[in-house]
């Protein structure tokens, strides 16, 4: 069976995952049970258990190098071929992998998001149609505040600091020159319906074929 796998990427907090679970959660209940699987970067965040708690706050959490790429290329490897996959759940407050999996199954069209994806030349091979959302930083900056102080426990002067010392400048040296590895750039993130339904028409014309 051949499998399609769609990759969402873009700035954090620009709505890549709004724009996935939005086309996931309208697409999930008309089709076939097990036709579509959501899988995110965040997962791959590497393991820290092993480093004390202050320690594990001065990561440089948008580098390359924070992720476990290579377990994410060979998860997608699996995928393709057909076979489930364990994932790691990532825990923000901790920062670290908590103790618990979650198994994905190989649906016929996986939609992958994260900041990362398209920048790394070994997972962009696993990927048949790459998206980057371009929402302005400015406003990514103002969800993302939101966003971590609510759903994350930050503080607002942890969330400025870290966005200061490495969320913008690795946006600009990895994220932002990545959307020109996508096929289609999508304006106005996790609420752009035209593009939402064009994706979710894509996906729909893969899954007759
Ligand atoms: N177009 C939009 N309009 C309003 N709020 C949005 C929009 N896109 C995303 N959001 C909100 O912004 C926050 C960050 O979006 P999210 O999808 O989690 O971003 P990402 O996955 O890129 O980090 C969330 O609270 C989300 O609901
Ligand atoms: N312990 C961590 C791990 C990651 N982050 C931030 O998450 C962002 C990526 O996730 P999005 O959902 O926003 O795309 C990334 O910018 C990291 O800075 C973190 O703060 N703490």
């Amino acid at each position: 069976m051949t499998r399609t796998i769609i990759a969402i990427a873009g700035a954090s907090a620009s709505g890549k995952s709004l724009f996935s679970q939005t086309i996931y959660n309208e697409l999930v209940n008309e089709l076939e049970p097990g036709a579509i699987a959501i899988l995110e970067e965040d997962a791959y965040y590497r393991d820290q258990s092993h480093l004390p708690f202050d320690h594990r706050t001065q990561t440089n959490y948008d580098h390359p190098d924070a992720f476990e790429h290579e377990l994410m290329c060979e998860h997608l490897m699996q995928l393709r071929a057909g076979n489930s996959v364990d994932v790691p759940i990532y825990d923000y407050a901790q920062h670290t992998r908590s103790d618990q999996t979650r198994r994905i199954n190989p649906a016929k069209v996986i939609i992958v998001e994260g900041i990362l994806l398209l920048s790394d030349d070994k997972l962009r091979e696993e990927f048949n149609i790459k998206v980057f959302i371009d929402t302005p930083l400015d406003i990514c900056l103002m969800r993302r505040m939101q966003r971590d102080i609510e759903e994350r426990g930050r503080s607002l002067q942890s969330v400025i600091e870290q966005y200061q010392a490495t969320v913008r400048p690795m946006f600009y040296q990895f994220i932002e020159p990545s959307k020109q590895n996508s096929d289609l750039v999508v304006t106005r993130g996790g609420k752009n319906r035209v593009a939402i339904d064009l994706i979710k028409s894509k996906i729909t014309q893969i899954l007759q074929q």
